[in-house]
């Protein structure tokens, strides 16, 4: 990634997706439902933060592993909006991951692939681009198929050693395994800290709680979004909850992706933890209320961001 230096952050995609959006007035499950547009999309997690980064003025530098044949797609999406392309392309096409969304309701139902599988070559090769990645660095979604958890955990390793800063936002067993390199933040949701503790967190003690024994564990800074609730947001020393400002709901699909991509751009900023909870929630609110096939607006970042109420504890 030499030459990329305009960029403080970096994204990493092991599994991208394109996401295919359904709008349904309401989904009859075993009917034939017909939409009156649907959108299809380069996504997954750590995409999603890369353009949620552009739309915030962060240019980023996205990499991971991509689908060969759709190396292209994703590049034309992303590069207009300012994002550095280094994929390393592993044989085949990218998944899709279809979102049926109900606009009576605003319930979103998620069909989740698998992926294009990781061939043994990809890992040492997304390695080597990843020596010169920058320090703040976001590692998000799921794992593709044949990528061992210990391939996983060592890929961690290698991205902290030199002491960058690495945001985490996975699930299942793959967040277990990126604990022990220590990242920087992680940002699970309610139900992916309570399977990695492996008990339920019923209220907010037992999210507090569980979030300062990740902190013990090493991880610098937890963010737990709790849906409408808002999140929890655990920065150095300060403990503040924040809920975002009543915003009529589009889609729940990428609400914690632009939640981490406010958080990266926090950090890179050198905000303060109410500055950072406020942005993380400003941009996870706008995400939610966008218009259907766009992307949210600065500015209503900013009016979201700016009405979020904050609650020390
Ligand atoms: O990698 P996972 O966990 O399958 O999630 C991927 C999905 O998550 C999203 O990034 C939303 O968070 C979608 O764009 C994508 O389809």
């Amino acid at each position: 990634m030499a030459g990329d230096t305009l960029a403080r952050i970096g994204t990493v995609s092991l599994n991208p997706a394109f996401d295919l959006t359904i709008p349904l007035e309401r989904l009859e499950p075993g009917e034939v439902n017909r939409a009156a547009a649907t959108e299809l999309r380069p996504a997954g997690k750590g995409i999603n933060v890369s353009v949620m980064l552009s739309i915030l003025g962060e240019p980023s530098v996205a990499t991971g592993l991509l689908g060969a044949e759709d190396v292209a797609a994703f590049e034309a999406f992303l590069r207009p909006m300012g994002v550095i392309c280094r994929f390393e392309p592993v044989p085949g096409r990218c998944r899709i991951n279809v979102k049926v969304v109900e606009t009576a309701g605003g319930r979103v139902t998620d069909i989740n692939s698998p992926g294009t599988a990781a061939t043994a070559d990809a890992i040492p090769a997304l390695q080597q681009r990843l020596l010169t990645a920058p320090e703040l660095m976001v590692v998000s979604g799921s794992l593709p198929p044949g990528l061992p958890l210990g391939e996983w955990s060592g890929l961690m390793q290698h991205l902290a050693a030199g002491g960058r800063r690495i945001i985490v936002d996975t699930s299942g067993p793959a967040f277990g395994a990126a604990l022990p390199a220590k990242p920087f933040l992680v940002k699970p949701n309610r139900s992916e800290l309570a399977a990695v503790l492996g008990r339920p967190l019923v209220g907010r003690e037992a999210l507090l709680q569980a979030a300062l024994e990740l902190q013990q564990q090493g991880v610098r800074q937890v963010v737990v979004s709790d849906g409408a609730e808002g999140a929890l947001f655990l920065l150095g020393d300060a403990r503040l909850w924040v809920r975002p400002p009543p915003v009529p709901l589009t889609t729940t699909v990428g609400a914690g992706d632009a939640m981490v991509a406010g958080l990266a751009a926090a950090l890179a900023r050198g905000h303060d933890a109410e500055a950072a909870a406020r942005l993380a929630t400003g941009c996870a609110a706008a995400a939610v209320s966008r218009p259907a096939s766009a992307l949210p607006a600065a500015a209503e970042i900013t009016r979201l961001a700016a009405a979020a109420h904050i609650e020390r504890l």
